[in-house]
């Protein structure tokens, strides 16, 4: 048995912890970081693949993330940015393939005219709500009361319109079904990027990658923590008084101050606490869960769509794949197009077996790009969804009603105990600007406290 006593243990080495530890350190506390995988980075995860380099997790960076420029800035990481040249692709209501620059879908021009107006809907209602505190803003009950599929019914009678703009929120950024979670929760996911328009703005959301891979944050992070930080280390249980906490993983025993739990809402509810959290607390993180959602990697000898005029960006909400970009590497002659399968296409392709599975995913970017993109040379599935540690893909969301009823409860110490991720973050909800932001407030509150 080894003990040992720090100021602040923090539990959870992704970007929400090992942001906390670091500024903790840089302020002058003692830290360890107890982390249950054998690698750092949680959802962010780069690792070569039948010899790619393939993001297994999170990848891109977008112009108004701050906190997490600035943290490339700091641990002196490049970016390049995703190719984009060339016509995109979109599958329509009727099956047809249409090509298309700039951002307007090539939809009929009333499908258009309602898309333009829930738009500008979504962009007036994510202007009116602060999205650290979405349940204060003016109407916030009725809207968490409402499905946003219910909303986007009341308010738009083209179900082709409502499909893209519910795609654009659902399939693309919360993995769920618009039934399932609230109109305020849809809201919340736009104000968390500035606006309804920049999160659809797929020039604008998807802008940037780092070179080497966005898992290089957590790593230089954990570099720079160096022996402060334990990967393999998972933490089952957590005894706290007011005075402080003592956890103890496998032959480890550690008393601290203070503890920064750093994990999604759904791990927390995997640990035991003496005493029990309070059930308010409980519940709150019992009302937050993922979505499900399969991210595809196709490598190919070359990227074959660029010759025939193609950026290699396709929507349709209709497909199997929702979304799919060029994702090719940094210096890099082979081609790589990234897809994605998500909440109720993502639970039917499940069901398949792998080899099925498989057939269907790339039948789907056949459909967008040529019989091509059916052979190729390295195929791989990120499948979050099949994770046992509490984690998924992109980030967690209440169900209906839940953002008003418990959100205002999410960020409340217990003690010495202080909760966050990504999936607590006002500004870059669900994303690492938002983890990166959620650490940085988890760290001050412990150093002003
Ligand atoms: C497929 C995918 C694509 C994404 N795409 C993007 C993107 O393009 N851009 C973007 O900005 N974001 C993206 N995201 C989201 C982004 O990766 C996350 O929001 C962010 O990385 C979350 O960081 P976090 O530290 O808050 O949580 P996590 O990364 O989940 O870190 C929590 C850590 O805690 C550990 N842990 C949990 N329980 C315990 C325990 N009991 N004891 C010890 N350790 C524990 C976990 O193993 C994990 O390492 C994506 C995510 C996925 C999965």
């Amino acid at each position: 048995m080894t003990n040992q006593e720090v100021d602040v243990l923090v539990v959870g080495a992704g970007a929400t912890g090992l942001s906390a530890a670091y500024a903790l350190q840089r302020a002058g506390r003692s830290v360890l970081v107890l982390e249950s995988r054998e690698r750092v980075g949680g959802r962010l995860w780069t690792d070569e693949v039948d010899g790619v380099d393939l993001e297994i997790g999170g990848q891109w960076v977008s112009p108004d993330q701050d906190a997490l420029l600035a943290m490339l800035g700091e641990l002196g990481l490049e970016t390049f940015e995703r190719h984009r040249e060339g016509e995109s692709i979109y599958v329509g209501l009727d099956g047809q393939r249409r090509t298309f620059t700039g951002e307007q879908l090539p939809v009929a021009h009333a499908v258009e005219a309602e898309m333009a107006r829930l738009t500008a809907l979504l962009d007036e209602l994510s202007g009116q709500m602060d999205p650290a505190r979405p349940w204060d803003m003016p109407g916030a009950r009725e809207l968490d009361q409402v499905t946003f599929l219910g909303w986007l019914e009341q308010n738009c009678s083209e179900p082709e319109a409502r499909d893209n703009i519910g795609m654009f929120i659902a399939q693309a950024m919360l993995t769920k079904p618009a039934h399932t979670f609230s109109a305020l929760q849809a809201v919340h996911m736009a104000a968390s990027a500035g606006s309804f328009s920049n999160l659809v703005d797929s020039e604008f959301i998807l802008d940037k990658r780092v070179i080497g891979g966005l898992q290089q944050v957590p790593l230089r992070l954990a570099e720079r923590l160096g022996s402060a930080v334990r990967t393999g280390r998972d933490v089952e249980k957590v005894a706290w008084t007011d005075a402080g906490v003592t956890v103890s993983s496998g032959d480890l025993t550690v008393s601290a101050r203070h503890l920064v739990l750093a994990i999604p809402p759904t791990a927390v509810t995997r640990v035991r606490f003496e005493p029990p959290l309070p059930s308010i607390q409980r519940e709150t993180r019992q009302h937050q869960s993922f979505g499900q959602v399969i991210k595809v990697h196709a490598t190919y000898e070359s990227p074959f769509w660029r010759d025939a005029g193609l950026s290699g960006t396709a929507f349709s909400p209709y497909e199997v794949v929702h979304e799919a970009y060029d994702n090719t590497n940094h210096d890099e002659p082979r081609g790589t197009l990234v897809g994605f399968v998500s909440d109720l296409q993502a639970d039917a392709v499940l069901r398949l077996s792998a080899d099925e599975r498989r057939e269907v995913v790339l039948s789907s970017l056949s459909t967008y790009f040529g019989p091509q993109a059916a052979a190729p040379l390295t195929y791989f599935e990120s499948d979050w969804t099949s994770e046992e540690l509490g984690s998924g893909a992109y980030g967690s969301s209440f169900d209906v009603g839940g953002l008003t009823r418990f959100g205002p409860r999410l960020r409340e110490p217990v003690g010495p105990i202080q909760i966050g991720s990504s999936d607590v973050a006002g500004l870059g909800f669900q994303h690492v600007d938002g983890a990166l932001r959620v650490g940085a407030e988890l760290a001050e509150a412990i150093v002003e406290g």
